[in-house]
């Protein structure tokens, strides 16, 4: 279980994020949308153990974040960058597990770059592939990497809407299968309704919480939900607090000026 407990990040003058509670189940998949600057990467590195909190406790099972990360129980996937361009698509994959000091498996990495749609493609390099692909490589690493929690930063940002929702697809598909614990932090709400058990609305500066919405969709969710009325009433709802906070947020500074 993740815990975070009165966490408030600040950096210098700013404060990212303000005394947030959050609890995360094992198994969970929750999903932070909110707009640019609420505080969404802080809190997701917050929870890695990538930030350290100003006050309040973070805990992943009983542990600090760092020593979730020292027993390889968290993996990572960022927006973009983050492969290592001189090595194959499969040495991407086992990499991260030589670095944690465990036995790479080869035939697992190979089955999981099939399961991203990568079967042709394990001894390809990153320049050789898309971004869509790359992307694909670095999920299929953290998934390799055997951690129980997936901490992913708008993995799918860089991609095209097709590409995003195919992804979606794929990654809520691998996780009914493997029921990793993960954070999805994402600007896309129609993203963050497709991909969640629970959807965690974060607005404002500092950043808070505002809502959270457990999401109620048909397993397993593929193409046709984006196509449903449930879909679709859910993604308004969050929107709506997403505006009507934003609104109330610019009312109190307009407020403040005067
Ligand atoms: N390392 C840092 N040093 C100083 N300020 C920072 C740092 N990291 C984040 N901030 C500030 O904290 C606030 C929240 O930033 P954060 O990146 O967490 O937001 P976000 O919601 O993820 O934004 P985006 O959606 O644009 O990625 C911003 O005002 C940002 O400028």
């Amino acid at each position: 279980m993740i815990d975070l407990a009165d966490v408030t990040v600040r950096f210098d003058d700013i404060t990212a994020i303000e005394d947030v509670d959050l609890r995360i189940d094992d198994g969970e998949f929750v999903t932070v949308v909110g707009p640019s600057g609420c505080g969404k990467t802080t809190l997701l590195r917050t929870i890695g153990g990538l930030q350290t909190p100003t006050t309040g406790r973070v805990r992943i099972d009983g542990k600090p974040p760092a020593a979730a990360q020292a027993g390889a129980d968290l993996g990572f996937v960022f927006q973009r960058h983050t492969l290592f361009q001189w090595k194959t698509a499969l040495e991407n994959v086992t990499f991260l597990r030589r670095l944690a000091g465990e036995e790479p498996d080869e035939a697992d990495a190979r089955a999981l770059l099939e399961t991203m749609g990568l079967g042709g493609f394990a001894d390809a390099r990153p320049a050789a592939l898309s971004g869509g692909m790359r992307q694909r490589v670095a999920i299929a690493r953290a998934l390799h990497l055997g951690a129980d929690v997936l901490l992913m930063d708008e993995p799918f940002g860089e991609l095209d809407e097709i590409t995003r929702d195919e992804l979606g697809v794929e990654i809520r598909d691998v996780w009914r299968r493997e029921r990793k614990t993960v954070v999805f932090v994402t600007h896309s709400v129609p993203e963050a309704v497709f991909l969640a058990d629970r959807c965690l609305v974060v607005c404002g500066r500092p950043g808070r919480i505002e809502a959270a919405y457990e999401i109620d969709l048909p397993e397993p969710r593929d193409a046709d939900v984006f196509g449903s009325r449930a879909f679709q009433e859910q993604v308004a709802t969050v929107r709506r607090t997403l505006h009507e906070a934003h609104d109330r947020d610019r009312e109190r500074d307009r407020g403040r000026d005067r």
